[in-house]
């Protein structure tokens, strides 16, 4: 198991800058998700890490040892790949063994190793099988399998789930989160979908044109984003964001700010100025609707603190719920409600922002101001 420091590290595709001064300290045994939209730069990050990829300045460094020069085989780091790479002409435990053989294990080294992985990824009945018969879970299960026998110092996962249809993904994913557990193996994860980096890491690494936005828990993202696009990144549906302005007559204790939509109370402590622009942003799930008056509910007493009416412009049922979409002023916003929806489009709705749940960014750098 390694320690993997990522130091400073740049590349460049002949003039054009894709990462710019990455810096990462991962820590042995951890689980790092590499997030971003596609062509942010992770892939080449992990492709770097995996000597695929020629590192164009800074330092890759594992256990304390500078690896940027040092051959992909000789970094004893196992990648496991979204198109699973495994050879068509071998059966299944020949791919497993594959790299054992190569390394001239001894006959019973490698079959034990091939015996265990197969009975933890469920492969036992397969093992003479060739990837052809095989549906794309069980590839990517022997993709799996083949890592593991090498016992690696880290896995690099490559968007190892995509080619899998949801329900499958959704299983996948518990099974690779169930295998770090019982390998503790340090991992890096690159995937473009935040419920994998939700699920499945100890820390996420969020991503945007080549630069970190923003590395901690899953739940530091998700309560704490760092600025509108780790805010708007992660969370599905995405955060809504509202912008507005500090009302120039400021009350005493808490100021009003009036947004697209309701006045809201804003905390002193962020010290704004009166007309100072902001970006309010609120999660679907913490937008409280009901009907509007008189059959108000759940918000009577709250007005001042964010309640305002709004009007429905589309309701999508998702069984466990619903996505309220609704209509502020001209802006089109989403909430979450938990339960049955019976509203429909044009219908009037109260909508509640709870202040305690409300994020405040800088109009202009996009910075997290609360
Ligand atoms: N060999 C290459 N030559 C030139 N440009 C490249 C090369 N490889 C990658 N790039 C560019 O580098 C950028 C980052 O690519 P990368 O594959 O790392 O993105 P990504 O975040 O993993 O995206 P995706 O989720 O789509 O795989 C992209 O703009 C891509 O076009």
């Amino acid at each position: 198991m390694a320690e993997i420091d990522i130091r400073h590290v740049r590349k460049s595709f002949q003039n054009l800058e894709i990462l710019k001064a990455v810096d990462l300290s991962i820590r042995t045994g951890e689980f790092i998700v590499l997030v971003g939209p596609s062509g942010c730069g992770k892939s080449t990050l992990l492709r770097m890490i995996a000597g695929l990829e020629e590192v164009t300045a800074g330092d890759i460094v594992i256990d304390g040892k500078r690896i940027n020069d040092l051959a992909p085989r000789d970094r004893n780091l196992a990648m496991v790949f979204q198109s699973y790479a495994l050879y068509p002409h071998m059966t299944v435990a020949g791919n497993m063994s594959y790299s054992l053989r190569l390394r001239k294990f001894a006959q019973d080294r490698i079959a034990a190793a091939i015996g265990e992985a197969s009975r933890v990824l469920g492969l036992t009945a397969l093992m003479e099988r060739r990837p052809r018969a095989l549906s794309g879970g069980q590839r990517q299960r022997v993709a799996m399998g083949r890592a593991i026998v090498r016992e690696p110092q880290a896995f690099l996962w490559d968007e190892p789930l995509s080619n899998l249809d949801a329900r499958l993904r959704e299983q996948m994913r518990a099974e690779i989160k169930k295998l770090h557990r019982r390998l503790g193996t340090t991992s890096i994860y690159v995937t473009h979908d935040q419920i994998e980096a939700m699920t499945l890491a100890d820390r996420i690494v969020a991503m945007d044109a080549g630069t970190i936005q923003q590395i901690g828990t899953p739940a530091d993202l998700y309560d704490r984003p760092a600025n509108l696009f780790v805010a708007g990144f992660i969370g599905s549906p995405a955060m809504n964001f509202l912008h507005a302005r500090m009302a120039s007559e400021t009350p005493t204790r808490s100021a009003l700010i009036l947004a697209d939509g309701p006045r809201m109370t804003v905390p002193e402590t962020l010290g704004l100025q009166a007309g100072q622009a902001v970006i309010v942003g609120i999660r679907p799930e913490h937008i409280v609707v009901g009907d509007a008056a008189p059959r108000q509910t759940g918000v009577a007493g709250k007005t001042g603190t964010g309640a305002g009416e709004a009007i429905v412009d589309l309701v999508e049922p998702t069984g466990m719920g619903a996505i309220v979409h609704f209509r502020l002023d001209t802006v089109v916003h989403k909430a979450y409600h938990l339960g049955r929806a019976d509203w429909k489009a044009g219908d009037h709705i109260t909508v509640h922002f709870p202040t305690e749940r409300l994020h405040f960014f800088g109009a202009t750098d996009g910075r997290r101001l609360n």
